[in-house]
């Protein structure tokens, strides 16, 4: 199972490129590197990224893969699952937890469906902390084609499993905690340190 971090966001919301912004003298990509090596699921990590920001991530000592597409998740999705099945996550999620992505990656074995994904019970999905097969690629492939980049609407029309969050351990949640902006910065610090 290949770990593939998104990496090619444009960090709009954030003003600058935060995969790169460091806490604590570390990157904050490094920290998401980090937990997904503690994952025993994961075979591979790789990053999934723009032309433009390739080159920069090469230092971190993975396989970049250029996402040719740049249409937001789904784009980064479908470029990893061309190396084979993937657990995808955001390369903004600092505080994974690695037991949870076993289980999320056991799950997908399991059950053999074309995504695991987690959802909240009020049915909000979490696309990118999920396991993918590669057999979706081609089912992404045709929305691709006809410009329908949404990610949660093709999971949920697809023979998807779910996770329900709300019956794991609450502290899994964490894995979820993203960085969007500075002030997500604060609240990532009392964790972190
Ligand atoms: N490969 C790839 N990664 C993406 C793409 N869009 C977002 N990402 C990554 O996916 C993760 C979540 O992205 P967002 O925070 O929603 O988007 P962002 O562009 O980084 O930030 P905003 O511009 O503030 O929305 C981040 O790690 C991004 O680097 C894309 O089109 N391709």
């Amino acid at each position: 199972m290949i770990g593939a971090v998104l990496a090619g966001g444009r960090g709009r919301r954030f003003g600058g490129d935060k995969l790169l912004f460091r806490i604590n003298g570390k990157p904050l990509l490094l920290y998401t590197l980090e937990k997904l090596e503690r994952a025993e699921k994961i075979d591979e990590i790789v990053l999934v990224a723009s032309k433009e920001n390739a080159e920069k991530l090469e230092g971190f000592g993975y396989e970049v893969l250029i996402d040719g597409l740049m249409v937001g998740p789904m784009g980064g999705i479908y470029t990893a699952l061309s190396l084979g099945d993937a657990f995808v996550v955001a390369g903004d999620m600092p505080l994974l937890v690695p037991e949870f992505i076993d289980f999320i990656v056991e799950r997908f074995e399991e059950t053999k469906k074309l995504a695991c994904v987690p959802r909240w019970g009020n049915g909000y999905l979490e696309p990118l902390h999920a396991a993918y097969s590669s057999s979706f690629r081609g089912f992404l492939e045709e929305r691709i084609k006809s410009g329908n980049y949404a990610i949660n609407r093709a999971i949920r029309e697809s023979d998807a499993c779910y996770i329900e969050i709300e019956k794991l351990p609450e502290n899994w949640r964490e894995s979820f905690f993203n960085v969007n902006t500075r002030e997500d910065l604060g609240r990532l610090s009392p964790l972190i340190f």
